[in-house]
């Protein structure tokens, strides 16, 4: 059993189906023995010490884990009170087995919750079979435990919070538990790790019950990626300015120049050797007074030109639409961000253009620029941010970083990553802008780079130096930099 919390290693993660595959294939071994009696040591080590222990479970084999941690903690001597929330009868076979041994260990099996706050909750009650909105016994199950958490019980949910979609980390019902910890077992699940599994999940554990990698046999559904995506890549010592390549950012309309700037700062930061800024405000003065770095791009950079990445919509506004039609033709390297998304979104030949296009481009949108772009609403795209960035990727052609709690990365035959990293704190102005300005940046130099790769290090990298209070997008580009320091 492993606690999943940083340095973070590369994982693989399975869905519902291949977690079930994965357990078909090992019928032969106890799994459900090893899955409780993981929990109960969990439990165990993470039981405050006094006050019950209450172990609720449910209809289904999340329940008969429960029920295995239930007599191994009571094996221990602690208070458990343990309720089933189903009718005993209709147990599936391994969960009925779980049910006659802790009866036959002494165990009293209750229908309804405790009366009393307990110290520690372990939620049995719904894993990978959970298919609706919890009703009945299991949902005023559900209204116990978040009644009880409110009143300071803390909760262990069994691999995965009751309530919550393992494929694709929707919160079904409004009592979906919020644990403080949850034991993932056999698989990681990537529910636990986007959309709202990051709130609901707490600290994530992982136990294989000693299931060797399934490997070659089940192709992971996605990856989660890991701190190694985190290390800056060394600089040549023979590096100067012109081997970096070059960022043109164009953007910053009237009003919005900040976003333009901020997008250029970062790219400048991230190791670009030289930064040109288009500003569509057409303002006189110098590109960025506070950063003199920065140069206004005329004619030069030549956005066909291989060392040139040309990052596209950072407060473009709707001025960005006039230039897109040349960039999507000409531009060697191409990330759009923000209103260039919108821009092809609404626009039938800017959609033909950016399919035609066979240079790399990046598409880096939240959940909004996302649903306009595959022509759907916001809660279709947080429902399945997975599929929403397989989609996204697939139509356009394109690598795509699907911003929000738990960002997607997805390219056309890649293997879907998911970014554990990043916190609320990057709910503000300008951070976006700064992760565009950041990948634009990382690419420069590097256009040999696999670029799905390139897109999580710049993801992870962006995540871990926002997950901090207080935080504007300002300082996340000072301590973007500061990490660049261990280069
Ligand atoms: N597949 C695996 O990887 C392993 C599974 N194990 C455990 O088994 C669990 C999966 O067991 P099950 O497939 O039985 O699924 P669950 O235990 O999640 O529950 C399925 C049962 O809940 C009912 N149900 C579904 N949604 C409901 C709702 N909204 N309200 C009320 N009842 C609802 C279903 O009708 C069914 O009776 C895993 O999450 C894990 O805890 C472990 O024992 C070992 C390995
Ligand atoms: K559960």
């Amino acid at each position: 059993m492993r606690a999943l919390h940083p340095p973070l290693e590369r994982m693989p993660l399975y869905g519902a189906a291949s977690s079930r595959a994965i357990e078909r294939q090992n019928t032969h071994l106890p799994l459900m023995e090893r899955a409780g009696l993981a929990v109960a040591k969990l439990a165990l080590a993470l039981w405050p010490g006094s006050g019950p222990i209450w172990v609720a479970c449910g209809p289904g084999n999340n329940g008969g884990d429960g029920l295995v941690a239930a007599r191994w903690l009571a094996a221990h001597g602690l208070p458990v009170h343990v309720s089933l929330s189903a009718d005993a009868g209709a147990l599936p076979p391994d969960a009925a087995a779980a049910h006659a041994r802790a009866l036959a260990a002494g165990l009293p099996i209750h229908a309804e919750p405790p009366d009393t706050t307990p110290a520690l909750i372990v939620d049995a009650l719904l894993g990978l079979g959970l298919s609706r909105p919890p009703a009945g016994a299991v949902a005023a199950s559900l209204h116990g435990v978040a009644k009880f958490a409110a009143q300071g019980a803390r909760v262990l949910a069994v691999d995965l919070p009751s309530g919550l979609m393992a494929d694709t980390g929707t919160a079904l019902g409004e009592h979906t538990v919020r644990a403080d910890h949850t034991l993932s077992l056999l698989t990681l699940k990537p529910g636990l790790f986007t959309g709202a599994g990051r709130a609901h999940a707490g600290q994530v554990w992982f136990d294989d019950l000693d299931v060797s990698p399934p490997g070659a046999h089940h192709p992971a559904d996605a990856e989660l990626l890991g701190d190694d995506a985190l290390r800056p890549m060394p600089r040549d010592a023979t590096a100067h300015k012109g081997s970096q390549g070059s960022v043109r950012v164009v953007g910053g309309a009237a009003g919005m120049e900040g976003a333009a700037r901020l997008a250029a700062r970062a790219a400048l930061a991230a190791g670009a050797g030289r930064v040109y800024l288009d500003a569509l405000s057409n303002a006189p003065g110098p590109a960025d007074p506070a950063w003199p770095e920065l140069m206004r791009a005329g004619a030069e950079p030549a956005v066909a030109q291989p060392g040139v990445v040309t990052l596209a919509g950072c407060g473009g506004g709707a001025a960005i639409a006039t230039h897109l039609p040349g960039l999507l033709a000409q531009a060697a390297r191409l990330v759009l961000d923000a209103d260039a998304l919108n821009a092809v979104a609404g626009s039938a030949a800017l959609t033909s253009a950016l399919q035609a296009r066979t240079q790399p481009t990046v598409l880096t949108p939240h959940p909004l620029e996302a649903a306009r772009l595959l022509g759907c609403t916001v809660p279709e795209i947080q429902a399945d941010r997975l599929r929403a960035a397989q989609n996204l990727a697939e139509r356009y052609g394109c690598s795509v970083v699907l911003k929000g709690s738990g960002s997607v990365i997805a390219s056309p035959g890649h293997r879907l990553g998911v970014c554990p990293r990043g916190s609320a704190a990057l709910a503000s102005a300008g951070t976006g802008d700064v992760l565009a300005g950041w990948l634009a940046g990382l690419w420069a130099p590097e256009p040999e780079a696999d670029l799905h790769a390139l897109c999580g290090r710049a993801v992870s990298q962006h995540g871990a130096a926002g997950e901090a209070l207080p935080l504007r997008a300002s300082t996340l580009i000072e301590r973007l930099s500061a990490t660049l320091g261990a280069a």
